[in-house]
């Protein structure tokens, strides 16, 4: 989808936050969030990456993992795929790794979403 549609999304009510160019629909989480309903509404309509990688919390490898499972769709311009293709030239030793059926396995820590170097914050000068 359109960046602007992303947002458009989130003015109509939908509560869907981009992290790594990667669309989330964590309408039904906010109520659970570890963090408080209100950290997690301060990401809705906005690019959360920073935030969510150490601007405001470095989130777990559980979180991340958690994240992965609400994704919804990407934002037009190649965010998510730009990051695959760099991770994969960085890892040109790596084999994807498959399950018995053949499936792709994600190994904890590796979700796209997961932005290695902490992002530094006013908070960590
Ligand atoms: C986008 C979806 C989000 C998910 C799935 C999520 C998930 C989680 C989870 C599972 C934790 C528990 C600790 C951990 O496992 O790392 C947590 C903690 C926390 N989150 Fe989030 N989070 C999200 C968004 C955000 C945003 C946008 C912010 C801030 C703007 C935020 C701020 C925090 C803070 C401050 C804590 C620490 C709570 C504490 O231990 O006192 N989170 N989050």
């Amino acid at each position: 989808m359109e960046w602007d549609d992303y947002v458009e999304q989130t003015k109509n009510g939908r509560g869907l936050i981009a992290v790594a160019g990667v669309v989330h629909d964590v309408s039904d989480f906010i109520k659970d969030h570890p963090g408080g309903k209100a950290m997690i509404k301060s990401g809705i309509g906005k690019d959360a990456t920073a935030m969510f990688n150490g601007g405001v919390y470095y989130h777990s490898n559980a979180a991340h993992n958690l994240l992965s499972t609400m994704r919804v769709g990407v934002i037009r311009g190649g965010c998510e795929v730009e990051i695959w293709k760099k991770a994969q030239q960085e890892n040109k030793d790596q084999h994807i790794i498959k399950d018995g059926e053949g499936n792709k396995i994600v190994r904890a820590g590796a979700q796209v979403t997961k932005v290695f170097e902490p992002i530094a914050s006013a908070g960590a000068a």
